[in-house]
Formats: C-alpha cells, structure tokens, sequence
C-alpha cells in the first residue's frame, strides 16, 4: 500500500464539498455570530473571554501530545505575553510559557504569509529548553518517521511519512501553497475551513520536524481560518479534537491513503463547527460567570471568592465530584464549620446547588 506522498497526484488534493456545504454555511454563520457578540462587549470582558480560549487552546493542544500543563502558568505566561500583568509574573515550567507564546505570537501575526523560518520559530517557542531533538530544523535522521502504536510485539504502523532527504523540498512547496493559497493569492482558497483542513492534512503528511508536529500543525490550521476570515478566530480546535483523539488520529489515517479527501474535509469541517460551538458555549459562561459576581461580590467573602472562581475555571463541564466540604477545607484552610456555613450561603444566594444530602452532600455551579 501506498501513502498519499508517494502517489503520483501529489500533492493535488481533490474533493467534492456537496455533502458538506451545509456545514460550511453552518459555520460561517456561527463565527460571525461569535464575532459579533464579543465585538458588542465591554473590552474587559472580551479580554477575559479571549484569555480563556488560548488558554483552552494552549492547555488542549499539550494535552492531546500527553504534556498536561498547570492552568495557573499558562494563563500568567498568557498574561505576561499581552503585558497583562503588571511585573511579569515568573513561570518556572517552560513548557507552558512556551506554549502560551506560540499561541499568542500566531494570533499576532495572522494575516502575514509563512516561510520556514516562522514556522522554525515556532518551533523554538515550543522546544525552547529541550535538548534531545533537533529544534528548529527539519527533521535529519535516516531513520523513517513513522507514526506508530502499541507497544511491543503489538506494533502497528499507521503512516510513514516521506524521508527527511525530501523534507525541504516538501517543505518548499508547501510553504509555496500556503502563500498562494492566502487571501489575494494568485491560487486564492476563500472558504477557511477547506484552506485549513487541507493545510493540516497537508503539513502532517510530511511531519518536518523530530517531534512537535501535531502542535505546529494544530497551529497552522488556527492561523489558516483566521488569515481567511480575516481576523483571530475565536475557539479552540485542539479543545474540541482532544474530546475524540481517537476520531482525529483515524481520519488523518484513512486520509493519508490517497488524495481525494471529501471524507477527511468532512470531519475537519465537522470538528471546526463544534469548536466553535464550544467557544459560544464558553463565552456565554464566562458571561455568566460575570453576571453572577457582580451581582453578589458585596454577599460574599474571600473564602467564597477563592472557591467560586475556582470551580469557574473548570468551565462549562465543572468541577469533578462538585464541591465538598473537605475540598473547600483544603482549598480555603478554614474550619469545618465555616466551610458548611460558606457553602450553605452560596446555596442560598442561587449560586450553587445541593446534591445529595448528609455527609455525601456536595455543590454544583448553578449553570
Ligand atoms: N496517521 C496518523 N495517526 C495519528 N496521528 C497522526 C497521523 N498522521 C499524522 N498525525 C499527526 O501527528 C501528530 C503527532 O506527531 P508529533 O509527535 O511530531 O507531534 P507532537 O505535537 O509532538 O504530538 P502531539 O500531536 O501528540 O502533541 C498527531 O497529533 C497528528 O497531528
């Protein structure tokens, strides 16, 4: 069998978008909706609402690489990034300042054209510290890059991309299409989702780096839709994608065996519309979670505050086992009884709710 790189129609992808055209229009609908809703809010509030997404991001594209990250340093890594915080505050895991930085110099700059050096800097942002891989260079080594799973004896190939010998040229053209394909570009690809969907597939196909190439390519799809809609996208592809890895993993497989790729543009498309589900989901809880403080912060005191926000920062999907008088204890060092007497107030504030009751009581976000 062969792969995609090695038939005789690459790279020229082709595709028929008539069974996806509803889901095209679909998401073009629901971006400008989101676009128009954060447009209409107050900066703070779009500020907040946009840190929480390329955090999102951030946190979800490590992760589906098995990286999990402290919520706390990329968000300050976030903040020092956009000159939100006051001093800088100091983030030891360099992993996730790293992360953080190529998440926000990717936004900053999406509407300019790549070249190989960008995409090595990115490269650094994310190996900045790392010594065993090659960082910021394509991939050298005469042994094959496979993409492979299970363990010994049970190893089975899903894909070997091209050899590094042939990197740089790949590479080449690649880059070349990316450019060509931009808005204005002589090859111009309007819709940003197929433009995107085919920039992943493409770009993993070769996979030109040791490692860091789902993360680069994850980044490359983000940059795709904003460069073609013309302003930052507002979600988290690698949110929706970590939920169903296994979806993602499979997809690019069967993509990776011939060029006609309607079925991988159909889950790409399908991916990217839930993302940006997700994100109007989100920013309506963040809102929330706004309406919500400012209508009881004078109620409540600072043991309550830790722990709301707190349980706010899960999202949407909340808090796991929801809030128990013991979790309160460690997060707050109080007492056991001010512990219930806090959790009862927020109760009756309509904040949060009971479920269960006696010693197995325990509280959920009232979303
Ligand atoms: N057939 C395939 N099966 C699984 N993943 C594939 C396949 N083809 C390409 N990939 C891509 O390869 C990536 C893994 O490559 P690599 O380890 O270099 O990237 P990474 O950024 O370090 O890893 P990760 O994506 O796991 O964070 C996957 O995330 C996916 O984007």
């Amino acid at each position: 069998m062969s792969y995609n790189w090695e038939l005789s129609d690459w790279p020229n992808f082709t595709f028929s978008t008539s069974k996806i055209d509803g889901k095209l229009y679909a998401f073009a609908q629901e971006t400008g909706e989101v676009n128009a809703l954060l447009t209409a809010l107050p900066d703070n509030i779009r500020q907040e609402t946009l840190l929480e997404l390329i955090l999102s991001e951030a946190i979800k594209t490590s992760a589906i690489e098995g990286e999990f990250l402290s919520r706390e340093d990329v968000m300050s890594s976030i903040k020092n990034n956009l000159g939100l915080n006051k001093t800088a505050e100091v983030v030891k895991d360099k992993k996730a300042s790293g992360i953080a930085d190529l998440m926000i110099e990717v936004r900053n700059t999406f509407d300019k054209k790549i070249d190989g050096h960008t995409l090595h800097h990115w490269h650094k942002l994310l190996f900045a510290e790392t010594l065993h891989i090659n960082v910021a260079a394509w991939r050298k080594s005469s042994e094959p890059m496979r993409i492979i799973s299970g363990g010994i004896n049970k190893e089975q190939i899903h894909f070997e991309a091209p050899p590094s010998s042939i990197v740089a040229k790949e590479m080449d053209r690649f880059l070349s299409w990316f450019n060509h394909t931009m808005p204005n570009g002589s090859k111009e690809i309007k819709d940003p989702v197929i433009r995107a969907g085919i920039a992943h597939l493409y770009f993993e196909s070769i996979h030109p780096y040791e490692d860091g190439n789902g993360r680069i390519g994850r980044a490359i799809a983000e940059k795709v839709l904003s460069q073609t809609l013309g302003r930052p996208v507002m979600l988290s592809l690698s949110n929706t994608i970590e939920r169903n890895k296994n979806a993602y993993y499979q997809a690019l497989k069967n993509a990776q065996k011939s060029n006609e790729i309607s079925k991988w543009l159909n889950y790409f498309v399908e991916t990217v519309l839930n993302a940006q589900l997700d994100a109007k989901q989100m920013i309506d809880f963040t809102l929330k979670k706004i309406k919500v403080f400012n209508s009881i912060k004078e109620k409540i005191n600072d043991r309550q505050i830790k722990v709301l926000q707190k349980m706010y920062s899960f999202g949407p999907g909340g808090f796991e086992g929801g809030m128990t008088a013991k979790k309160y204890i460690s997060i707050t060092e109080t007492s056991k009884a001010t512990a219930t007497r806090d959790l009862q107030g927020l109760e009756k504030l309509g904040v949060l709710v009971a479920v269960g009751g006696g010693r197995s009581v325990n509280y959920h976000l009232n979303y």
